[in-house]
């Protein structure tokens, strides 16, 4: 079995304000396999960025377990940190001032990284140029970011990003400040990266419908990884009454992906908000376990299994 490149366990991310503790990631679990695509999504303040800023070695979890690529991200010296940050990850942000030094070209961008790790000028300057190439910019070499368009930086932000050549791509809202032609391009171009190099990327979006564009979408819902969805390998030309409920819960059809909720090592699972805001569950559900899947009914004093208010929250031998 591949191990994953990826590896989250019960993570805990509590930060201190003062004499308040936010508990931004409350035991979440996440593999990712290498060379896969992933996209995070979630509201604001669902703890997207905080799982991406432990990810990236930026910030250091309160508890649990994260390993990228066999570093142990709770375990790493100062000196394996750096040398974590600059060859194992990349990270492209939603704000190009973050991403490139304004007084250096594109090229020098490129460089940069790779000075810093000690590469001589021939070597980096051929790695620039043949990542600029691979990122569309084959002809804007020495221009400065502000020579280039908003697209243009954000390849050039994924040129510095992929200049030690790392092993995992993190890519926070990098489309965030783009219009949607040129957001579906910057995926476009994160997915043939992906493609050509066996690249493992994840992203983090508020935008659902760019998930689309990758192979499975994790949504996070308060510190806790919800559910997952999967695009499927060929479109489904019926659904069954049930799978329409489900594509409701990321906005992508059930004919192209599938959707699934997540339940955790201890169980735990949240249910979609469709369905807590539709069904007066008001804190407790009564479980029908059956053979092949189990059964979420709310408590009303008429239940009596003909409700129509249940919801099935495991269904095997759905296709
Ligand atoms: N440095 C910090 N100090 C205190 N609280 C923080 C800090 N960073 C994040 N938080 C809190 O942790 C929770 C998760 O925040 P996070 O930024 O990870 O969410 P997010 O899903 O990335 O949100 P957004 O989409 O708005 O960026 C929020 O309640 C936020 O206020």
């Amino acid at each position: 079995m591949t191990e994953p490149i990826v590896l989250c366990e019960n993570l805990v991310k509590i930060y201190k304000v003062a004499d308040l503790e936010v508990v931004a990631l409350q035991g979440l679990d996440l593999e990712v396999l290498p060379g896969e695509m992933l996209s995070i999504v979630g509201a604001s303040g669902s703890g997207k960025s905080t799982l991406l800023n432990i990810l990236s070695g930026l910030d250091v979890p309160s508890a649990g377990r994260c390993v990228v690529d066999g570093n142990d991200l709770t375990r790493l010296t100062p000196t394996q940190r750096i040398h974590y940050r600059r060859h194992i990850v990349g990270q492209v942000w939603q704000q190009s001032g973050r991403n490139l030094l304004p007084e250096l070209t594109a090229e020098a961008n490129v460089e940069l990284p790779q000075m810093l790790s000690g590469v001589g000028r021939s070597q980096r300057l051929r790695r620039a140029h043949e990542l600029l190439d691979m990122v569309g910019l084959g002809d804007k070499y020495q221009k400065k970011p502000v020579q280039l368009s908003g697209g243009e930086q954000q390849r050039c932000a994924i040129a510095v990003a992929l200049a030690n050549a790392p092993r995992v791509l993190f890519a926070d809202e990098p489309t965030g400040e783009l219009d949607s032609v040129t957001a579906s391009e910057i995926y476009k171009l994160l997915r043939s990266l992906n493609e050509q190099l066996g690249l493992t990327i994840i992203t983090v979006t508020h935008d659902a419908a760019l998930a689309a564009n990758v192979d499975r979408t994790i949504a996070i819902r308060d510190g806790r990884t919800s559910t997952e969805t999967v695009r499927r390998e060929s479109e489904l030309e019926e659904l069954h009454e049930h799978m329409q409920e489900a594509s409701a819960i990321i906005g992508l059809s059930a004919k192209t992906h599938r959707e699934s909720i997540l339940i955790d090592r201890a169980g735990r699972l949240q249910l979609p908000k469709e369905a807590l805001e539709r069904l007066p569950f008001n804190g407790r559900a009564e479980v029908r376990i059956t053979e092949d899947h189990v059964e979420l009914w709310p408590l009303l004093p008429e239940t009596n299994g003909n409700s129509k208010h249940g919801v099935a929250t495991s269904r095997e031998n759905e296709e």
